[in-house]
Formats: C-alpha cells, sequence, structure tokens
C-alpha cells in the first residue's frame, strides 16, 4: 500500500538522523522537504526566527497548536530551560503518531506532550487536566481559520498574562487575515511582524510576534 508523506519524513529523520540528536533531525527533514517532498514544517528559515524568540522568552511553558509531524515542537523543545516543558495539541492522530515517533528519535519526550484533540476542545481544558496556570510562549501554526477563535479562547480561558507571546506561522501564506486584523488593532497585544519566506520556497511569509499587555 502507498505510503503518507509524513511517514516518508519519519522514515527519513529515522536513516538520516541520530538519536537522541534533536538538531540532526531538525536537518534531516529539512533536507527532506528541500530534496524530496516539500512539507509544511516551519521549515530552516522561519525556524530561525522561532529559535530567536523562544531564546528570548526562555519559556517555562510552551502551547504550540498543530504539531504535524513534529518538526516545530522538537526546534523549541531543544532550546528550552530544565524544567521548561511544551504541550503540543495535534487534530489529526496519523500525524500524532508520527511526531511521536519524530520526537521520540530526538529523545525529547520527557520535555514534550503530545496531546491528540481539537484546539477548541482542549484549550478550556489544559489548566484542570495539565497543571499549568499560564502560558509564556504560544506557536500558532495549525488550521488558520483557528488561529483568532482559539486566541480569543486563550484569554477566556485565562491562560494568557501580561507578557505572554504569541507567535504565529503563515500570517501572509496561506494567511491568517482575521487574526492578523484583530491581533494588529486590540489595544491588549503589542504586535510585531516578522518577514521571511513561506519554509522551503521563495515566497514571501512572516511569523508575528504579539505581547499580550493584560
Ligand atoms: O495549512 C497549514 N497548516 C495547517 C496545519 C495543520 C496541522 O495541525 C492539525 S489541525 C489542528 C486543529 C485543531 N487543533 C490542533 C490541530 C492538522 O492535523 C495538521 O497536522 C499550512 C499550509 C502551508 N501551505 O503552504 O499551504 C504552509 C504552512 O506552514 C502551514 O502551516
Ligand atoms: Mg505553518
Amino acid at each position: 500500500t502507498q505510503s503518507t508523506r509524513p511517514q516518508r519524513l519519519l522514515a527519513a529523520v529515522q536513516k538520516n538522523a541520530t538519536r537522541g540528536d534533536p538538531r540532526s533531525v531538525v536537518l534531516a527533514i529539512d533536507q527532506f522537504c528541500r530534496q524530496k517532498e516539500w512539507a509544511m514544517n516551519v521549515g530552516d528559515e522561519k525556524g530561525c526566527i522561532l529559535d530567536s524568540v523562544v531564546s528570548e522568552v526562555n519559556p517555562g511553558a510552551v502551547l504550540e497548536l498543530g504539531t504535524y509531524c513534529g518538526y516545530s515542537a522538537v526546534r523549541i523543545a531543544c532550546l528550552l530551560p530544565p524544567h521548561g516543558k511544551i504541550i503540543t495539541l495535534e487534530f489529526n492522530p496519523d500525524n500524532a503518531a508520527i511526531a511521536r515517533q519524530v520526537i521520540a528519535w530526538a529523545g525529547l519526550e520527557e520535555k514534550i506532550q503530545l496531546v491528540v484533540g481539537a484546539s477548541g476542545d482542549w484549550i478550556p481544558k489544559i489548566k484542570e487536566q495539565f497543571g499549568v496556570k499560564t502560558f509564556d510562549l504560544v506557536f500558532l501554526d495549525h488550521w488558520k481559520d483557528r488561529y483568532l477563535p482559539d486566541t480569543k479562547l486563550m484569554e477566556e480561558c485565562g491562560l494568557l498574562r501580561e507578557g505572554s507571546i504569541l507567535l504565529a506561522d503563515n500570517v501572509i501564506c496561506p494567511g491568517t487575515p482575521d487574526y492578523l486584523e484583530y491581533i494588529r488593532n486590540s489595544p491588549r497585544y503589542k504586535s510585531q511582524y516578522f518577514k521571511s519566506h513561506l519554509e522551503y520556497t521563495k515566497v514571501e511569509d512572516g511569523l508575528e510576534k504579539s505581547v499580550f499587555l493584560g
């Protein structure tokens, strides 16, 4: 039977990356996506911007919306401080199964908690289920029409504190117009656009970094 792209991406990790070496996992995925098959990971160019934001925030608690194959969860987790943790939500169980194996190959199971389900269902339950008070950093990279409703939901559920950082992928391509309009015009956020390119292409894309002001 025909394999899926996530399955072929995992095979490339298992073939080319060193177990327990997260950076070799990131490199193996980027090489696979550049040389063999494009896939919707945040990628190496936007990944460097993600790295600089993670390093600057030095977050104890990270929420990622949209795990896909685990590329950005691995990239974030290897920059976290000793007790830092990331909770990553993935809707598609097949993608989650691949992501678990990518995360395991990187040796980051202790730092990454992968939860299968829809962000809209899980966000209201995170405090009680995972003993999280608020998130220092949220990385939005899931369905583009869920960025805005999920941001409002995080506000309502008290998951953001003064200084929490939201970092959103794909605000230009595929685009998240309603989210951008809201976050750039809301007095409760201070936003900054980091111009870049759609992963593995020359097409314009970028990350929007927003500080919640409380
Ligand atoms: O569509 C994109 N991303 C959507 C990502 C979706 C991922 O997150 C969940 S959705 C979900 C829902 C609810 N809760 C958690 C996860 C899906 O199962 C998938 O694993 C995308 C598309 C392009 N592109 O060029 O077309 C480029 C990108 O960088 C992208 O991120
Ligand atoms: Mg993306």
